[in-house]
């Protein structure tokens, strides 16, 4: 095995082309670190676990698919507990802040960062950071015990408070220090991940005995390499409740038209799952499938084609979708939210009043409601299954930290969870892959135009994206595509 530190990074490569993209530790900075044996070795619910610690060399493939002569491929150290620990439990100080927008399942994350601590790591000291990154140096703290978040897992929202912008990274290393925090759990999204690195190597310039441990929340799921966020599932589960108020409305009016717009500010996620459970979705747009409106092969002509056959239809649109028809026509600026994000038009009224005029001037019939339940399917409590993995994100978290891993996210690849170095998830955002087999059950789904021309679609192929991974077991690959590697 030989290992590289270009750029900082941890490669350690193995034989027949295993490749292990390996997350900092603190013994890589500050030398001679004391390790003590893992408190959960007496824990009565853990000792009686076979092979409950995990072994140092395992590792979770990022590639799954593979052929007989396929080269072993990039892993991720795979999570869990380990034989030996760097941190003695009244020397932890752990911190908490929740970033960015919300999402269902932060108050479960919480719950069970502040209940794994105290209860298999005997840390009775935890501090939630109020209103995001911002909350480190401008707000109070609230002390957390199991008895402060018994019950928060069953409300929405977070009980920190959130927010956009403010992340000044020396203004809260300062703070990490001033108050002797050991550990930093960051739950955010895209933004959030990137802010949480900075805070790393500022962290380790400094010296600090500190681990930094990244939970990915993305209810537009646009994380890389992870397998889907935490409440992605219960976003797509209260979509459908819009979705089938807008197929009633449609249905019970004469070329009844539902409109319902989701979110997803660049990736078309939601829209897509959701429009696939449904089944009542007579055409889904997304920011990745560009669409046009007028014409052969545009989306009136197809309405058209549509309400003739069945009398209504219903259309999903992703709130990212179609925004460069909409600075075309309304001349918008480039305005962005306090942490950069594109502020981005209502696409769902534009292309209502559109579908509205469209009909209008051809003296059709035409019953359309608009439906925007987009903070509905954020604003509440997760569901059973995203409750699952709140709890396997926070212990995971917990264990890494604990065992003086730092600069990581945790997240589940190929159904296991892993330490993913920051860099792989704030490289890129993960989007729908158009030209992958997901987006052509899509299409076949619903029979809706692609939108795309034989050259197009040439054009998307030789684009080289990297596959789309949510749920899709076709997914073959992750890897940075020649164009990323810059070759
Ligand atoms: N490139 C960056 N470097 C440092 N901090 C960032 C960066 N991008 C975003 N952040 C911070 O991360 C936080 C969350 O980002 P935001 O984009 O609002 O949400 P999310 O984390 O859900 O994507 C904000 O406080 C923002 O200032
Ligand atoms: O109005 P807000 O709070 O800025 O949130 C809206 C945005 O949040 C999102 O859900 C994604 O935000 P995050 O990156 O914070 O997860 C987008 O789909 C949406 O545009
Ligand atoms: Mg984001």
């Amino acid at each position: 095995m030989g290992t590289s530190s270009a750029d900082q990074r941890k490669i350690v490569t193995g034989d027949n082309g295993y490749v292990l993209e390996d997350v900092p530790h603190l013994s890589d900075y500050i030398p001679d670190l004391p390790t003590y044996p893992n408190p959960l070795q007496d824990n009565h619910s853990y000792s009686a676990v076979k092979q409950y610690f995990v072994n140092e060399d395992d590792t979770v493939a990022q590639q799954i698919i593979v052929h007989k002569n396929s080269p072993g491929g990039t892993h991720f150290r795979r999570v869990g507990p380990r034989q030996k620990v760097y941190f003695e439990s009244d020397e932890v100080h752990a911190s908490i802040v929740t970033c960015g927008g919300l999402c269902p399942g932060i108050n479960t994350v919480i719950r069970e960062i502040v209940c794994g601590l105290y209860y298999m790591y005997g840390v009775n000291k935890v501090l939630g950071i109020e209103g995001g990154y911002r909350g480190f140096y401008s707000r109070n703290t609230i002390p957390l015990t199991p008895k402060v978040v018994n019950d928060i897992h069953k409300r929405g929202g977070t009980i920190l408070g959130t927010s956009r912008g403010g992340h000044e990274t020396s203004k809260i290393v300062d703070s990490i220090q001033d108050r002797g925090i050991t550990q930093v759990y960051i739950i955010g999204g895209d933004g959030a991940q990137k802010g949480a690195s900075v805070i790393f190597e500022e962290i380790k310039r400094r010296g600090l005995k500190v681990a930094v441990a990244g939970i990915p929340k993305t209810i537009d799921n646009d994380i890389p390499v992870i397998d889907k966020s935490f409440g992605f599932d219960t976003g797509v589960e209260e979509a459908q409740r819009a979705i089938d108020a807008a197929h009633v409305e449609a249905e019970s009016f004469e070329n009844g038209v539902g409109v319902v717009k989701l979110m997803g500010r660049y990736s078309g996620f939601i829209a897509m799952y959701a429009t696939l459970a449904s089944r009542d979705v007579d055409c889904c747009l997304i920011p990745e499938s560009p669409f046009y409106l007028e014409g052969p092969g545009g989306l009136f002509e197809f309405m058209e084609k549509r309400l003739k056959e069945n009398g209504h239809m219903v259309i999903v649109i992703a709130e990212g979708a179609g925004q460069e028809l909409l600075s075309e026509s309304m001349h918008t600026m480039n305005q962005q939210d306090a942490s950069g994000n594109k502020l981005l038009q209502d696409v769902g009224l534009w292309i209502s009043q559109k579908i509205k005029d469209h009909f209008n001037k051809r003296k059709k019939v035409l019953n359309l409601k608009y439906i925007d339940p987009t903070y509905m399917i954020r604003a509440i409590p997760s569901i059973a299954s995203d409750n699952v993995n709140c709890t396997l994100l926070a212990q995971s978290a917990i264990h890494g930290a604990m065992a003086g891993y730092t600069g990581f996210t945790v997240g589940p690849v190929n159904g296991k969870h892993a330490y993913i170095p920051f860099y792989r998830v704030t490289e890129r955002q993960n989007k729908v892959v158009i030209t992958d087999r997901m987006w052509a059950r899509l299409l076949s789904s619903t029979n809706q135009p692609s939108f795309l021309n034989p050259k197009d679609i040439i054009e998307a192929k030789k684009e080289e994206q990297p596959k789309t991974q949510l749920l899709d077991g076709d997914s073959v690959s992750d890897e940075p595509t020649s164009k990323e590697n810059g070759k």
